[in-house]
């Protein structure tokens, strides 16, 4: 079989090469609680992979689980390499961005300290991409990122994890919590727009939003995946889209 290098695929055309990121067998644990089991699924390069699930399915957990943040067992590949037992500093500086879903800015800096502080030392600054795809940033350099309404916030934490050029992976929580319907339009077609240049794994709640852009989605169940394959399968399955996420074709969350 002929291999397509990256670079020469449509933007979100699906890959033929190995997965960016694979789970296999992962257990989470928070204190006592034993949150996930048996967690395995492959994230494909070159798209986007939706994780879903009802609250407390143990989306989140997923993300923690991949960085590092939470004590996991199993095997994590990120392009290949085992990071299970890594750090969250050292998955980090392997090229997966995370933005959280409390967004975590710093409140008290500015706009501009906040990119700055973003900034990993031996990689590219993509600020001409940031600003084409977030000019509200760039007309708010000097203002302080807590007195930015919810969905500009949102906007500097997707532009601080795009920012470094050497980002292989983006693990995105919940983009769309909270804000207005016009703004989850503007974050929802930024984040198309990242995932253009980066693998992106995304949690969302709202499947309007998600059924436009994931190529693949993975859902979990009480800690466990219960199905996973190709979004418009899912989407396509209205009884099996309420079956596993509890809301008819063309409902949002
Ligand atoms: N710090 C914690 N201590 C104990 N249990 C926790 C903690 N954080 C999460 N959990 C539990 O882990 C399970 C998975 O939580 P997680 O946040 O991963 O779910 P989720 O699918 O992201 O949910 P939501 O959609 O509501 O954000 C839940 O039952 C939750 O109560």
């Amino acid at each position: 079989m002929t291999t397509v290098p990256t670079d020469q695929r449509a933007p979100g055309a699906a890959s033929t090469a190995d997965p960016i990121l694979e789970l296999r067998g992962v257990d989470a644990f928070i204190g006592e609680s034993h949150i996930l089991h048996r967690v395995g699924f492959s994230v494909p390069s070159g798209e986007i992979t939706a994780l879903l699930g009802r609250n407390g399915a143990g989306k989140t957990t997923t993300l923690r689980s991949i960085l590092g943040l939470v004590e996991r067992r199993g095997t994590i590949r990120l392009e290949g390499h085992d990071v299970s037992g890594k750090a969250p500093h050292e998955v980090v500086r392997r090229g997966v961005g995370y933005v959280p879903e409390n967004r975590d800015v710093f409140a008290g800096l500015t706009v501009a300290e906040n990119l700055r502080l973003a900034e990993r030392h031996g990689a590219g600054h993509r600020y001409d991409l940031v600003y084409e795809l977030f000019p509200r940033l760039k007309e708010r350099l000097t203002q302080r990122a807590g007195s930015m309404s919810g969905g500009e916030q949102q906007m500097l934490a997707l532009a601080r994890a795009l920012l470094n050029d050497d980002n292989k992976l983006l693990l995105i929580d919940e983009p769309s919590q909270g804000l207005a319907p016009n703004l989850v339009r503007e974050v929802a077609i930024a984040l198309e727009r990242m995932a253009e240049l980066v693998t992106t794994v995304v949690v969302e709640q709202n499947l309007a939003v998600i059924r436009h852009m994931a190529r693949r989605v993975v859902v979990l169940d009480q800690g466990r995946v219960v199905h996973q394959g190709p979004a418009r399968e899912l989407f396509e399955d209205e009884r099996l889209t309420h079956e596993l996420l509890g809301v008819a074709r063309g409902g949002d969350r």
